[in-house]
């Protein structure tokens, strides 16, 4: 079987590395570029990445090749993600990253030639019923699941985890025990490039500022002044700016730029336990044989645990009752669906009100 390995630089990859290499796999290693060359802060964080890759492969006698999908991250998830903000939805570049990126175009740049992909993702994959379905991994806190939401079948079942059976702690305890060159390395914040820099910089060079009104939303009154609706999102907290808080957004009026808060922690207006999921895309298959409601577990953002609920699933809309209230859920981000033990990762859809 031949593998591509792709790897980044940090830990969680050199040891997935380290356990198909443990294996016997010998799997050719390859580290995508994704950042701006013209970009400092990034074009570092780029090199030394590369360094450490670079390390890793050396140390294993494995080829490492660069694979420069810069100009395709921008035109498929940057686009995405600033078409996203301006709209007023909360987008998930990481989901899409994943779904475009690095099993799109890597596919078809590199990955065509290889019987699997293998990453240091926190998941895993199982054979039921003769098909593959993306699972959960063993850590639950580190289950990355979510990101992973939106791929296909044919990624599914062409993808390799070593890491799916182990806690983060034994990673951890791996990389350090064979002294790979990244075991001392810090975790990363995001999955793609737009987690490490500032993100309101970022929004700000394409859609720039227009002050607007933050208002109140029980009373009506104008409370504050905000710099452009396409700064925050729904379930926001910090940065507002505004004293006596703690205040949430809990709505945006994007044709009036307007941001509407609510005060207080009990506040019913920021929690919900129905919401809708559009165009709802199954990873491998639907489940379900029939549309009566199904018991399931979800998540509305990347959290440690998965909420508990159920689901209805009507011409291609999925609606979510939730067994708790949740609070902030963002139109934009994706929804993702989970069997009712929080095992299978069924597939996500956009979270619409
Ligand atoms: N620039 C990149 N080039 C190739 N593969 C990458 C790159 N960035 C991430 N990956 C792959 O996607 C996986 C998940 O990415 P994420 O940024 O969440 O990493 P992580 O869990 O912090 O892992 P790592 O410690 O390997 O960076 C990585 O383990 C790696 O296999």
């Amino acid at each position: 079987m031949n593998i591509a390995a792709l790897i980044s630089g940090g830990v969680d990859s050199a040891v997935a590395v380290h356990l198909l290499c443990e294996q016997g796999y010998k799997p050719d290693l390859f580290y995508i570029k994704i950042g701006m060359d013209t970009d400092n802060e990034l074009s570092c964080t780029a090199e030394e990445d590369i360094e450490l890759a670079t390390a890793t492969a050396r140390r294993y006698g494995l080829q490492l090749e660069i694979i420069d999908l810069q100009k395709e991250y921008w035109d498929q998830v940057v686009a995405y993600t600033i078409e996203k903000v301006r709209n007023g939805f909360t987008p998930n570049p990481d989901v899409m990253c994943n779904k475009l990126i690095k099993f799109g175009c890597f596919e078809q740049k590199a990955g065509y030639a290889y019987d699997k992909i293998a990453t240091g993702h926190y998941a895993s994959t199982c054979e039921l019923n003769g098909k593959t379905w993306l699972a959960t991994a063993k850590d639950a806190i580190k289950d990355q699941t979510d990101f992973l939401a939106q791929i296909n079948y044919l990624q599914v079942s062409k993808l390799l985890f070593p890491l799916g059976g182990y806690m983060k702690k034994e990673i951890r305890h791996i990389a350090a025990q064979a002294k790979l060159p990244s075991a001392q390395r810090k975790d990363s914040q995001g999955i793609c490039f737009l987690g490490k820099i500032n993100y309101n910089d970022f929004i700000r060079r394409f859609l720039g500022e227009r002050q607007g009104s933050i208002i109140e939303l029980e009373s009506g009154k104008e409370i504050g002044k905000h710099r452009g609706f396409w700064f925050h999102t729904i379930g926001q907290r910090k940065g507002l700016g505004l004293s006596g808080g703690p205040w949430f957004v809990v709505d945006k009026d994007t044709e009036n730029n307007i941001l509407y808060v609510s005060h207080g922690y009990d506040t019913e207006q920021q929690y919900s336990n129905e919401f809708k999921l559009t165009d709802f895309h199954f990873i491998t298959d639907n489940p379900w044989l029939t549309e009566k409601e199904q018991q399931v577990c979800f998540k509305v953002r990347h959290t440690d645990g998965f909420h508990q609920g159920n689901l209805i699933l009507k011409n291609g809309i999925c609606h979510i009752r939730s067994s708790e209230k949740i609070q902030g859920i963002a139109p934009g981000q994706f929804g993702v669906i989970y069997d009712k033990d929080a095992y299978l990762c069924i597939g996500s859809g956009e979270i619409r009100k």
